[in-house]
């Protein structure tokens, strides 16, 4: 059996306790009601609301159903992030669903708003449409809030796994999300552009389409359980705001944890491989339904490494920066277990396996190509990591079995 529904929908089914407000309706039955009405009233604009204050943390204040200028129409909230909330929105130009991040009105982030213009920008005009990259279709600056307009897209592969229970996706969909993620590194790398924070919230399916497939029966024969699968593995990549072009200085730490290169916590300053490290990361992510390394310490953080790994290099360890020394031993071996902090902390250290072997717990087929991949995106020294198109070459994804 097979069903489709909308992720949207499902979320909706769930929540819809609330008897309909009178904006929510569909956007076809906007425009027919519009349609509907005398012609006076339908050249009247749309209002804005009152001015109110923001939020402590700087964030707009709106309710659903009002205007964001008089050209959108606020429909529900996608997301959140540090920088502001992204708004589902029905724009009434073109005639489309948007999504608009509302950045918060403090200074900072309205500045970094401005550069992931300029970059989303720069994405944008020198895209001939395969980039896989998120859209930008406008920007304004709306009573202190800049908000970026963006094309409106489904659930983040994040998302999707959570939804899913954490069950993970059949091989053959990772690659089809690894080539497309490659391929949009390769065209940001391209243009001297690094992400920097590449992690499964950052990708989007471009379609909430999935197809519920029946699974398993437990203990009775009620007891069923259904596996979701995106209808569609289009995918695009969101969030610029961390994204560093390759002449500015590379000290600073970058990425979420689960995704931060070694080169990056110890210090040893990063560039284009950091983001293949974390395309590495995601990949066995995706297969396994769990992040690869689970952890928000970074002693902690290498030793997991070097357990699914193997040791880390000693040129790279005798090069660390100040203040790193503490997590080695005579300026080589890793500290561990002796520097760990508890015995939790070992006992999820111990908890991981080689890689070869965790791929060969999740994956059937493609294994040895997979993991060949795997540890090419997971090398410790950024010089020998492959790169987004060495990795596209790779018979992963040319010759999959
Ligand atoms: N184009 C889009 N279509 C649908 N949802 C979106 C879109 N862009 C962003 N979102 C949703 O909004 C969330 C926040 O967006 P984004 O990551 O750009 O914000 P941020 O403030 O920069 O986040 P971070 O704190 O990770 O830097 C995303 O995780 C996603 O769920």
């Amino acid at each position: 059996m097979v069903v489709t529904v909308e992720l949207g929908d499902m979320e909706k089914q769930r929540t819809r306790k609330r008897p309909r407000l009178a904006w929510d309706v569909a956007p076809a039955e906007a425009e027919a009601s519009q349609l509907r009405m005398p012609a006076s009233e339908s050249l009247v604009r749309p209002a804005s609301p009152p001015r109110r204050d923001d939020d402590r943390e700087g964030h707009y204040v709106y309710n659903l159903g009002e205007n964001l200028t008089p050209r959108y129409k606020i429909l529900g909230k996608m997301g959140e992030g540090t920088f502001g909330r992204v708004l589902e929105c029905w724009d009434r130009q073109t005639r489309e669903h948007v999504a608009i991040k509302v950045v918060r009105s403090i200074c900072k982030y309205r500045e970094a708003a401005k550069i992931e213009i300029d970059i989303l920008q720069h994405l944008c005009s020198n895209d001939i449409g395969s980039s896989c990259c998120v859209q930008i279709r406008n920007w304004f600056d709306y009573r202190n809030h800049i908000c970026i307009v963006f094309e409106k897209l489904g659930p983040s592969l994040f998302d999707f796994l959570r939804r899913n229970k954490y069950s993970p996706f059949p091989v053959d969909l990772v690659r089809e999300f690894g080539r497309q993620l490659l391929e949009s590194v390769a065209y940001m790398h391209d243009l001297r552009l690094i992400h920097t924070d590449l992690k499964p919230e950052n990708i989007l399916l471009v379609s909430s389409e999935y197809i519920k497939l029946p699974g398993y029966k437990r203990n009775s024969p009620e007891d069923m359980h259904f596996r979701c699968l995106p209808k569609s593995s289009a995918i695009k990549l969101i969030d610029f705001g961390s994204t560093a072009f390759d002449n500015q200085d590379h000290s600073s730490i970058v990425s979420t944890r689960h995704y931060r290169a070694p080169e990056v916590i110890l210090g040893l300053g990063w560039s284009y491989p950091c983001d293949l490290w974390s395309v590495g990361c995601i990949l066995v992510e995706l297969c396994s339904g769990e992040a690869l390394f689970q952890t928000h310490e970074n002693l902690e953080h290498l030793a997991m490494m070097e357990r699914v790994l193997g040791p880390l290099p000693v040129h790279m360890v005798q090069r660390a920066c100040r203040g790193t020394e503490k997590y080695f031993r005579r300026g080589a071996r890793l500290n561990w277990p002796e520097g760990a902090v508890s015995r939790e902390s070992i006992r999820a250290v111990k908890k991981l396996d080689r890689l070869k072997n965790l791929v060969s717990q999740n994956v059937e087929s493609s294994r040895a190509s997979l993991t060949d991949l795997l540890y090419g995106l997971l090398k410790f020294d950024p010089s020998q990591r492959l790169t987004a198109r060495q990795a596209l070459n790779h018979p992963f994804f040319k010759n999959p079995t």
